[in-house]
């Protein structure tokens, strides 16, 4: 004790010159003095006793991971963002990481990943106990809508209002709507016959007929000359930002309302075309849904769109009404989560139809079946019961994986055990669909497209793993439209067309990098010939 106490006044008496010292320094010195001690002790201190304290004691250190990825959680949402060589790379090195450790690996300071789809499903069930985390699910133009609403029970009201004008039967409904929209995307690309920019054409059909479905007015983008109509390109930055957003919550979010409210478009526009862009696609998307909600007000009731259905139900069982910025950010979530996930399971599988021509010719022959001229008539009933049609369409939702990048949970109040492991409340739970779609054991040769794979007599064990819509109660609100169009575009469009790629297109165009979903380094560029029979 004596000792202790010796210790203590010898450390004060020469700390005490040093602090008499800082306290007669001028501000401007002091100031600098203070913030070097603070970041030194910060970095040096700090930093080396929390990295020990989460390797060695903190309640996830007994789950094996990489140690480097518990130095700072700031640090590695950086890396992913910056870093040439990581950007966008985060759902690789996941998987990397499950085949290097196990089923279950902590990925960060609070963070763990999952490989078990036991625990998946657990996880991503109905009724679950693990909300979204707020870790992800916290974008500006979308943190309102239902894919963002974190709180299970505010969720399940969401989305029970808006689950009858997807189900089954309403989509059978809609099947008018979704057989013109792809008429009138063929007809489109037979006339442009060549260079013709599929990626963009596949997002512009699907936005048409969501955008029919919400707002009785399409955005008319198939009638774009080059597909490219400006709030395209708008989203498309709107995905670059999205993986800005994900890495550093809150960036975007001043940067948007920044140039959103205060500042004149036209500056904007010449400041940043990019962000232009995006409040152009936001302004659209407003626009359309306030404009039909006035509409509705001033007692028109003709219409039948999603957003129509919305108010009058809302009247009718005496529900709250959504607030304007709910209905705008559900306006813009809706369009943003259908277009690109169907798109690029089409872009998908027509460029591995092009690429094995044998697989493309067995497709024809069953199509052949139904359609016997390349411009029939068909049903999507009729196309739902093609085997073939089904499993091309089935492995290339395993290529695109719907959304690959993982969709964070928290562990509930209470904390969970998995696999063994105690995961404290608040614990951000990670799960990949390109972990699971990859999977060599469940998919044997994983990496070769391979639609046949799906004929086997038990399909069982992939089944299991497949999980492009997700599952459980926040499974894919729009997942009965988005197989009606595949069914309907990708049917239609191999019964009609030869289809070829542009030259100067090549496979590297296809590679994708993950900012939430998939976006691939180039664009498909492909030539189209109409079939003689
Ligand atoms: C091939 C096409 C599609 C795929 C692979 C797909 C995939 C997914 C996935 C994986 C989720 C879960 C996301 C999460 O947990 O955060 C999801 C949610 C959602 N999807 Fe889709 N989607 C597709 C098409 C559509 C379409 C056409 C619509 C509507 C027009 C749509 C609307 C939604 C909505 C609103 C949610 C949020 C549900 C919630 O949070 O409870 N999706 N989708």
């Amino acid at each position: 004790m004596a000792q202790l106490q010796e210790l203590l006044s010898s450390t004060i008496s020469n700390i005490q010159p040093l602090l008499d010292e800082s306290i007669s320094l001028a501000p401007l010195n002091k100031l600098i003095y203070g913030s070097t001690a603070f970041i030194s002790s910060y970095v040096f201190l700090y930093m080396p006793i929390r990295f020990i304290y989460r390797i060695y004691f903190d309640p996830l250190s007994g789950i094996p991971g990489p140690k480097s990825a518990l130095l700072s959680e700031n640090l590695n949402k950086l890396s992913w963002l910056i870093l040439p060589w990581k950007k966008g790379m985060e759902v690789f090195t996941l998987k990397e990481w499950h085949d290097k450790y196990g089923p279950i690996v902590r990925t960060g300071p609070r963070h763990v990943s999952f490989n078990d789809i036991e625990v998946y499903n657990q996880i991503y069930k109905v009724n679950t106990k693990f909300p979204k985390s707020l870790d992800f699910y916290n974008h500006p133009s979308a943190n309102e809508s239902i894919v963002e609403t974190l709180d299970i029970k505010d969720a399940h009201a969401r989305r029970a209002a808006f689950a009858p004008y997807f189900s089954k039967p309403a989509v059978r409904k809609l099947e008018d709507l979704i057989q013109s929209k792809v008429s009138f995307f063929l007809s489109r690309i037979q006339e442009m016959g060549t260079n013709i920019n599929i990626t963009r054409g596949f997002r512009c059909l699907t936005v048409d007929i969501i955008t029919t479905y919400s707002y009785e007015e399409s955005f008319d983008s198939l009638s774009d000359p080059t597909f490219s109509p400006g709030w395209l390109m708008g989203f498309e930055q709107l995905l670059e930002t999205t993986a800005v957003q994900n890495y550093l919550p809150g960036t975007m979010g001043v940067v948007e309302y920044v140039l959103d409210k205060p500042i004149p478009r036209s500056f904007v526009r010449k400041v940043s075309p990019m962000m232009s862009d995006v409040l152009k696609f936001k302004d659209v998307c407003t626009g359309a849904v306030l404009g039909q909600k006035v509409r509705y007000l001033a007692g028109e009731r003709n219409m039948v769109t999603i957003f129509a259905q919305l108010f009058e139900d809302d009247e009718k069982r005496e529900r709250k009404a959504l607030t304007d910025k709910q209905l705008v950010h559900d306006a813009i979530s809706t369009v943003a989560a259908g277009m690109d996930t169907t798109g690029h399971a089409l872009s998908y599988a027509i460029y591995y139809l092009v690429k094995y021509p044998e697989v493309q010719k067995r497709l024809l022959e069953e199509l052949k079946g139904v359609m016997n001229s390349p411009t029939a008539d068909v049903k999507e009933e009729v196309l739902d019961n093609l085997p073939f049609l089904q499993a091309c369409i089935k492995e290339s939702l395993r290529f695109s994986h719907g959304v690959p990048g993982p969709l964070p949970r928290d562990a509930p109040a209470g904390g969970a055990t998995l696999l063994g492991h105690y995961l404290p409340a608040g614990t951000v739970i990670l799960n990949s669909a390109y972990t699971y779609h990859t999977n060599p054991t469940v998919f044997p040769n994983p990496s070769k497209w391979d639609p046949s794979r799906w004929l086997v007599e038990d399909t069982r064990d992939m089944e299991r793993h497949f999980i492009p819509f997700s599952r459980g109660s926040r499974i894919c609100i729009g997942m009965h439209l988005a197989e009606a169009e595949l069914s309907l575009a990708l049917g239609r469009f191999v019964r009609r067309f030869e289809v070829g790629f542009m030259e100067g297109f090549e496979d590297s165009d296809m590679e994708w990098r993950s900012v939430f979903v998939p976006k691939t380094k180039g664009m498909l560029m492909v030539w189209v010939k109409e079939r003689e029979e």
